[in-house]
């Protein structure tokens, strides 16, 4: 386990990180098209149609383990359910100080805090809400044309090319939707972008379920 917080390094970016001790960071950018950007709204939307517990348990199986958390994983989640801005909370598990119980709660608790600290930004702007956790009021199609400049992009895709064959170099991030499909223009877009489609089989999986899949797959290498 990294020692990051007691020698004082968390304020460094993920880009900085990979020098101080050259481990790749590994990314996952969840696309919440149904997750409502008000706190109230979301937490009351757990068994719905918005699915928010898919949050809960797609920020669970990338940052925990059992009796601990994952160092050198960042989770994007990105709500798009919204009268303004889409809202995108970053969660650095290197930063985190406190990263409270792995419950759907606890979980939801940490995102609501988020959209809370979130209330009234204009276009583009961020804001710290916790120590590893920034809320930002960026698109998913912003935010990826970023992380395609230092992470080596991945789109999970039923129809993709097996995960099993495909080499990761540097930092791998890989983009997962809730239970409402990629839309076709946003692939074209990261078809565009050099973006690799990768797929974990032909059962369709919930995005939390691709993120154990992956990590089992890096942890192999
Ligand atoms: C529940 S699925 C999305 C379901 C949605 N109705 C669709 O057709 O894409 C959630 C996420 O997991 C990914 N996913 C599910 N099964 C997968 C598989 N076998 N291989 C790669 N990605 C998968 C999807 O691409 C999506 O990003």
């Amino acid at each position: 386990m990294r020692i990051v917080p007691e020698i004082g390094l968390d304020h460094l970016s993920d880009f900085d990180m990979q020098f101080v001790d050259n481990h790749p960071m590994r990314t996952f950018v969840l696309r919440a098209r149904a997750a409502p950007t008000d706190s109230a709204r979301l937490l009351a939307s757990v068994g719905t149609d918005a699915h928010a517990e898919i949050l809960a348990h797609t920020l669970m199986n990338a940052i925990f383990v059992a009796q601990s958390h994952r160092p050198d994983v960042v989770v994007y989640l990105v709500l798009e359910s919204t009268q303004d801005f889409s809202r995108t909370i970053r969660f650095d598990a290197n930063a985190m100080h406190d990263i409270g119980g792995f419950n759907e709660q606890a979980l939801l608790g940490k995102i609501a805090k988020a959209l809370d600290a979130s209330r009234g930004m204009s276009k583009e702007e961020t804001r710290p809400v916790e120590p590893g956790v920034i809320v930002r009021t960026v698109s998913f199609e912003r935010l990826v044309q970023e992380l395609a400049e230092d992470h080596q992009l991945f789109v999970m895709d039923r129809k993709g090319a097996p995960i099993r064959g495909q080499a990761f170099d540097g930092n791998p991030c890989f983009l997962l939707t809730d239970h409402i499909p990629m839309p076709k223009k946003t692939f074209h877009s990261l078809d565009r972008l050099g973006v690799t489609r990768i797929t974990l089989g032909r059962t369709m999986l919930f995005a939390s379920q691709c993120v154990v899949l992956i990590h089992y797959e890096l942890d192999q290498r």
